[in-house]
């Protein structure tokens, strides 16, 4: 049964994780019955990224820190991973743009890749109320909509899309991206053939 170890406990990501599973057992019955093994890992980036490239840095530090995790706890499993998400601004066709984006980081141990989900443009109150804050996302998400832990569910993603998108399908779509080196390796092979 293949094993896969998973740098957080937060509800979204570990649905992410099977419905990612899920897809990956259309392509071969292997992934269908793997077992998701969630641990807690604590990261050295930002606890809100503000670009792409901590939100990269945070989601392989999680996978790096959920494998070593996992050492000390006498198990191993076949791949490690680690989604963090994130703003990413950007400057193009004459405008500027904050996404919130999430990424995801696959290794077995060897090799390592990484995927992004799609990317949502954040409302202009939004992106100022946590750049002068230095509040989290998180935080401003669940004082907008009066509920508690929204980041566990829809998050952000399904308040910005009403619904359309999810947080668990955005980190599902950043993991399937991810993953493909893993599913197609003939044609991610270093030599190309
Ligand atoms: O338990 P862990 O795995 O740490 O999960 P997290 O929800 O804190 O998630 P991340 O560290 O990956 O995300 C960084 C921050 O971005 C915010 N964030 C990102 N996506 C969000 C979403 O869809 N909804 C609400 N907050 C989000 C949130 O405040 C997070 O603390």
């Amino acid at each position: 049964m293949i094993k896969v170890a998973l740098g957080s406990r937060r509800a979204a990501k570990i649905a992410a994780v099977r419905s990612c599973l899920a897809r990956l057992a259309e392509l071969d019955p292997h992934w269908r019955d793997a077992e998701v093994i969630p641990r807690e890992v604590q990261t050295h980036i930002a606890a809100m990224p503000l670009d792409d490239a901590e939100s990269m840095r945070g989601a392989r530090e999680r996978a790096h820190a959920v494998r070593a995790r996992l050492q000390r706890e006498g198990l191993t499993a076949d791949f490690f991973l680690g989604l963090e998400g994130g703003f990413h601004m950007i400057s193009g066709a004459g405008e500027r743009l904050t996404l919130l984006r999430n990424w995801a980081y696959v290794t077995d141990g060897t090799r390592g890749s990484f995927g992004a989900g799609p990317a949502i443009p954040v409302p202009e109150t939004i992106v100022t109320r946590v750049i002068e804050t230095g509040r989290e996302l998180g935080e401003i998400i669940d004082e907008i909509t009066g509920e508690e832990d929204v980041r566990s569910n829809r998050g952000a993603w399904g308040v910005f899309s009403r619904g359309l998108l999810s947080r668990a399908l955005s980190f599902e779509l950043a993991l399937i991206a991810a993953f493909a080196p893993f599913y197609n390796p003939t044609l991610y092979r270093s030599n190309g053939t």
